[in-house]
């Protein structure tokens, strides 16, 4: 057996899907779960590209413990700083330092000659290496790039101090074979190798970036690297949960080790699903909904002789129970407290205190609190700076105008009550909202899904608003769509002022600098 390093980049590839905005406290909550998960390298974020993405980073270096984490960085010194100054409390930091070095980047984006490109990442990887124990070297658009360019600088950034070096399928574009014979070709013409682990990093422009990368860790790469949910740039990144239980699955023809617990996969897949408003597809492998249900009868007579007539994997290998223990009304605190333990939620006692409360308020309307009931009112409750909240809301409906009244308690605590009128419930709505902060804001984006299935499902809103010349999302639940949409609203506003006050002390840090 050989042993694989997973590198997940959740935080940071996933984070790049379009309509994707984590606020910093959810990317600590989701790194959290990572590390439970058992990757062997999170990349957290990439600390230049903006202050609370610093911050974010920071927080996650400081309190990961079991994992290495790492951040992004151009190769210019000043996002080598920035990214020091995220890690340096991580117990294992490690530096992603990135370089196109295909034809069409280097001319086009970066306007530097291969050579320019040679000098400035040795340059660069030098000066990492100096402050970075282990410093990871990307070529960006690798699988477009000249072979013998490749062989070429991976020599110099290795003789320069990098210790991983990521030869990514940046743009969806290689194939199985082609990429497996790109490594041996670096393999075999690449001369100082010894100790440098190779790593695969693809992209699913063309469905391909499972089978891409397990074409490359069959042809000996040491680390691969993949998003959960496949969430990640336009068609997204390799779905780690994906290869992981391919791994698993067929240790016959991979003989592959990693640290992976497997058991932790549905839930850190509904984290992720739920935190970022990327749903899962129903028919998603691994983690969809359907992925283990059998619909029809010949296959359900199957599974119900024998599960392996149509099941490969075991829904416990996963983290999904086959039996289930029905909570509502009538369930207490040791129940709930079971639950939570099964579902491997670390909580404190103050957390506990407020989500059984959450609880216990929707077994008022809901006969059957789930397991996505219970994470919805969990990450809901996540946020604890919360500067406009919902207190109360009346909507009268008519056909060609609808009438909102709401009342919000503001940031100092006051009740403000507004009313307005809107072509529908939502709009309505929304007018008050804009009215209450008096700051008009741009929806660009609503969905609503449900929990569940059932009348007493809760409403999960996701919206994405643009204030000037910033785009945030926003969430919210509730039993009722038209309370969901309400709070999803406010969260976005309340995202935007914290986005504020994080700039407003960068900017104060920066004039004390100068
Ligand atoms: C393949 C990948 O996934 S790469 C990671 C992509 N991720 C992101 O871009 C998310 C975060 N990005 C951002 O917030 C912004 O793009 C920032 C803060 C990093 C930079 O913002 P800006 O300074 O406004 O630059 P902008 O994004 O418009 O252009 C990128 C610049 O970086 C340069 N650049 C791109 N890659 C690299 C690199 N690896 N090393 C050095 N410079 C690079 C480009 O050539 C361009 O430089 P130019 O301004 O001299 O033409
Ligand atoms: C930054 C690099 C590694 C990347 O994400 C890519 O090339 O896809
Ligand atoms: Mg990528």
């Amino acid at each position: 057996m050989r042993k694989l390093d997973v590198f997940d980049t959740t935080l940071r590839d996933g984070e790049q899907s379009a309509g994707v905005n984590l606020h910093g406290s959810e990317k600590v909550e989701i790194a959290l779960q990572l590390e439970r998960f058992g990757v062997d390298i999170m990349e957290a974020g990439f600390p230049a590209s903006s202050q609370g993405d610093f911050k974010a980073v920071q927080e996650i270096a400081a309190r990961v413990k079991d994992c290495s984490v790492a951040g992004l960085a151009r190769a210019t010194k000043s996002d080598i700083d920035a990214a020091w100054e995220a890690l340096r409390g991580a117990a294992l930091p490690r530096l992603h330092l990135f370089i196109a070095t295909s034809p069409i980047h280097m001319e086009y984006k970066l306007r530097k000659t291969p050579d320019e490109v040679v000098q400035t990442a040795v340059d660069c990887v030098r000066y990492a290496a100096e402050r970075f124990p282990v410093v990871q070297w990307s070529a960006e658009d690798a699988t477009r790039s000249d072979w013998d360019f490749l062989v070429r600088i991976i020599r110099e950034v290795v003789d320069a101090g990098a210790r991983v070096v990521n030869l990514p399928d940046t743009v969806g574009y290689t194939t199985p074979a082609e990429y497996a014979r790109m490594f041996q070709y670096i393999r075999e013409n690449v001369p100082n190798l010894a100790g440098v682990k190779l790593s695969a990093h693809c992209h699913d422009d063309l469905g391909l970036a499972v089978a891409n990368s397990l074409a490359a860790i069959e042809a000996g790469v040491e680390q691969v690297e993949g998003t959960l949910n496949g969430i990640g740039e336009r068609a997204g990144n390799a779905a780690i949960e994906e290869i992981l239980v391919a791994l698993a699955i067929r240790k016959d023809v991979y003989q592959i080790e990693t640290r992976a617990n497997l058991t932790e996969t549905a839930l850190t897949s509904k984290l992720v699903a739920k935190l970022t408003g990327m749903a899962v597809p129903a028919n998603k492998a691994v983690v969809g909904n359907n992925a283990f249900a059998h619909e029809s009868g010949i296959h359900q007579d199957g599974v119900l002789k024998n599960a392996e007539t149509y099941e490969i994997i075991r829904p416990e290998m996963v983290g999904l129970k086959s039996n289930r223990m029905v909570l509502g009304k009538h369930s207490g605190r040791h129940a709930f407290k079971e639950k939570c333990e099964e579902l491997n939620l670390q909580l404190s006692e103050q957390q506990f205190n407020r989500l059984f409360n959450s609880f216990k308020a929707l077994t008022e309307t809901k006969k059957e609190v789930t397991d996505d009931d219970i994470l919805a009112l969990l990450l809901e409750s996540s946020i604890e700076e919360h500067k406009y909240e919902l207190e109360f809301l009346h909507v009268s409906y008519g056909l060609n105008e609808t009438t909102a009244a709401l009342g919000v308690r503001g940031p100092n605590g006051e009740v403000i009550r507004e009313a307005a009128t809107g072509n529908g419930s939502v709009e309505a709505i929304y007018n008050v909202i804009e009215r209450v902060v008096d700051t008009p804001i741009h929806l660009i984006d609503y969905r609503i899904q449900s929990t569940t299935g059932g009348r007493d499902s809760l409403a999960e809103v996701y919206v994405k608003v643009a204030y000037h010349d910033r785009v945030v999302t926003g969430r919210g639940v509730h039993g009722d769509v038209l309370s969901a949409s309400a709070k999803a609203f406010l969260d976005a506003i309340n995202r935007i002022l914290i986005k504020e006050r994080l700039d407003d002390e960068q900017l104060v840090t920066m004039t004390a600098q100068v």
